[in-house]
């Protein structure tokens, strides 16, 4: 729980902010280029995600089986997770053309009605975000999910009518990275929900491998094993840090990858060991050495970094949080037992202000 939550939709403003991290897990420019390449075609190449790729070959097979057409699928996890790979996997597996689009490009009812209209029978439609689509546009697209109908408003006021127009069937899927932000009445209409978990270190060496291969870059298993010790879970990661890796290695070691090589070339990055970056530990380093582990309040920990108190909040703690090194309490940010150990320092000998209650320390 976030005490200082405002209740805000800022998914944007931590797209925007996250692009120039090497440890984003937004996509990048570059990404947006090489993950076409390096996208897994079919389920079994999809690393990880073992009950999603489970149950969702059943739900394929079934349909396929069946000759009909798949149910609707949602996919809700993080960014940089698979959501928009899986998607293609999914027309792929289903022989199905895919039309990708997103909920923030669907500004009007009628915008989608075009796109529903125009759809082939068996085609999978790929809604992106659709967390972020407009209220007109999701009641259109309740009823084309379940009667494969919409009604088409024909002029304005008094005199408006509504045409109604039969769609073939199609399978939608959406994905999310907020999935709690989906109205109930739209995540009901969806057969089949997958949701993505952050990937194992071990998963991760093999994405690593797998696009190490394609990109052909010699790499041991221990330099695999040393980048995705540092990808935060996420394979989105994990790919851009071997293309860091593989610059440095061209550079300084005749192209071959190995633990050595990897870890010299992410502290180049200024990427540690356990995937935190500057931000993340400069955060942490004040949180620490300024403030004895906290608590303190997020304004004065962002004033202290010299950071917007947004850019501490949504860019570098969701990560923090998550690695169990900072806790966000009623009285403020404070530091874990293990946030001490990660950066090599000594907690103060009785405890800082306020800690102990808080983890028996
Ligand atoms: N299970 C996986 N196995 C191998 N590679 C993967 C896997 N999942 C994702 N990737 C790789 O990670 C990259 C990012 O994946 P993808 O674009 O599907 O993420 P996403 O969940 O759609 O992210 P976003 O929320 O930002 O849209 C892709 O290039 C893909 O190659
Ligand atoms: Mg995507």
């Amino acid at each position: 729980m976030n005490w200082d939550e405002t209740g805000a939709d800022t998914g944007e403003l931590e797209d925007e902010r996250l692009e120039d991290r090497l440890v984003a897990a937004g996509a990048d420019g570059e990404d947006t280029a090489v993950e076409a390449a390096l996208r897994p075609k079919d389920l079994h190449e999809f690393v990880g995600q073992e009950k999603v790729r489970e149950q969702l070959d059943l739900v394929l097979k079934a349909a396929r089986a069946r000759g009909a057409t798949a149910d609707h699928v949602l996919l809700s996890g993080a960014p940089g997770l698979g959501k928009t790979t899986l998607s293609m996997i999914i027309a792929a597996e289903m022989e199905a053309p895919i039309r990708i689009t997103s909920g923030p490009a669907i500004q009007h009812a009628g915008d989608l009605a075009a796109i529903l209209s125009s759809l082939q029978e068996g085609e999978v439609l790929f809604l992106d975000e659709i967390h972020r689509m407009s209220r007109p546009a999701e009641e259109m697209l309740y009823m084309a999910m379940e009667d494969f109908r919409v009604d088409v408003i024909v002029g304005k006021g008094p005199g408006a009518t509504a045409i109604p127009l039969e769609l073939p069937p199609f399978t939608l899927v959406g994905a999310t990275t907020r999935a709690g932000l989906l109205p109930p009445p739209l995540r009901d209409r969806f057969g089949f929900t997958g949701h993505m978990e952050f990937y194992a270190p071990t998963e991760l060496e093999r994405v690593i491998h797998r696009s190490a291969g394609l990109l052909d870059v010699a790499i041991d298993t221990e330099g695999a094993a040393e980048i995705a010790g540092r990808s935060r879970g996420t394979p989105r990661i994990a790919n851009r840090l071997l293309r860091r890796v593989r610059d440095y290695a061209q550079v300084k070691a005749e192209g071959r990858i190995d633990r050595d090589i990897a870890a010299a070339a992410l502290r180049v990055y200024e990427v540690d060991a356990r995937g935190l970056d500057r931000l993340d530990r400069a955060v942490l380093g004040a949180l620490l050495k300024l403030f004895g582990g906290g608590p303190v309040g997020l304004s004065t920990l962002a004033v202290a970094v010299g950071e917007e108190r947004e850019t501490v909040e949504e860019v570098a703690e969701p990560f923090l949080v998550r690695e169990g090194l900072l806790a966000r309490t009623p009285r403020g940010r404070v530091a874990t037992p293990a946030a001490w150990a990660h950066l090599g320092l000594v907690p103060p000998q009785h405890g800082a202000k306020g800690q102990q209650g808080l983890f028996g320390a």
